[in-house]
């Protein structure tokens, strides 16, 4: 069942107030996403986000188009921003190939065909995770790397969030449709990230914490900002945040997360910035 694809449906903020860790654990984290030889997909009706988890071993793995997509091929009315967390791998898009490492993520245009995935290495896999959207135009799938991305220096060490962000699909670096996409990794010391938190009703939003050291795990913060919850979530781990929902979360350690939005538009500082005395 390698191909297999899970269907999350929009929880109501009221309901979201009553649940308990089990209830919040299966409606809005996203688990085994990175299992050795496999696929993992998960289509979360918000915003109709495509969270994925992709490891090859010695095989390279195709891309499956699972019936809840809705179309022949998986890119015909979707884009997707693809960043690999594990050992070197290449993603080939219509027998074009793209190396794969690192600080960098593609970006899969609409109209992108066969697609498959592959590591250098099976002793030291690659691992994929990728965030699809629908996407009403044809762009240029390509690479953008670490040193074409934008790159923000926020927090500081005395509030323990000092932290590096790049962003790789963002509107000053590429063009897409919906889809945003980055990455922010803490420095040593600093646990907290997006704190002060924001909700941003205009977009919904997913996390995939990694980096995370044996034993350690990140409280994230979900929910109404005056009705907060926390998942704890262990390394190679995501988490769904509809628009209603705050996100932010603090390490037992330091860690580094993948952050990707989609929804009305694309602008990164359209957030509704919360005071932290204001959070219950
Ligand atoms: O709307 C933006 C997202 O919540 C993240 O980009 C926040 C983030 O990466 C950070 O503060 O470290
Ligand atoms: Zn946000």
């Amino acid at each position: 069942m390698t191909d297999a694809i899970e269907i999350r449906h929009n929880i109501h903020p009221e309901m979201a107030r009553a649940m308990d860790s089990e209830a919040l654990r299966r409606h809005f984290r996203i688990e085994a996403l990175f299992v050795p030889g496999a696929v993992r997909m998960t289509y979360s009706h918000i915003d109709r986000l495509v969270v994925a988890g992709v490891v090859p071993l010695a095989d390279p793995l195709p891309l499956p188009t699972p019936r809840a997509i809705g179309q022949a091929r998986f890119f015909d009315a979707r884009e997707g921003g693809v960043i690999n967390i594990g050992g070197p791998g290449r993603v080939v898009v219509d027998g074009q190939t793209y190396p794969l490492a690192g600080d960098a993520a593609l970006y899969i245009s609409r109209g992108a065909g066969e697609v498959s995935l592959s590591s250098d290495d099976a002793a030291d896999p690659a691992q994929f995770y990728m965030v699809s959207t629908p996407a009403h135009k044809e762009l240029q799938t390509q690479i953008v790397d670490g040193a074409r991305a934008n790159r923000l220096e926020l927090g500081a060490q005395e509030t323990a969030n000092r932290r590096t962000i790049f962003q790789f699909l963002h509107p000053e670096v590429i063009e897409t449709c919906q889809l945003t996409m980055g990455l922010t990794r803490l420095h040593p010391g600093s646990v907290w990230n997006t704190m002060p938190a924001h909700t941003h009703d205009r977009r919904s939003e997913v996390y995939l914490y990694f980096g995370l050291p044996e034993g350690q795990r990140v409280f994230h913060l979900m929910g109404e900002p005056d009705q907060t919850r926390h998942i704890v979530m262990a390394n190679g781990e995501a988490v769904l945040s509809p628009s209603w929902s705050i996100h932010s979360g603090a390490g037992t350690s330091a860690y580094a997360f993948i952050w990707a939005m989609a929804g009305d538009n694309k602008d990164f500082a359209d957030m509704d910035q919360l005071r932290i005395e204001d959070l219950k």
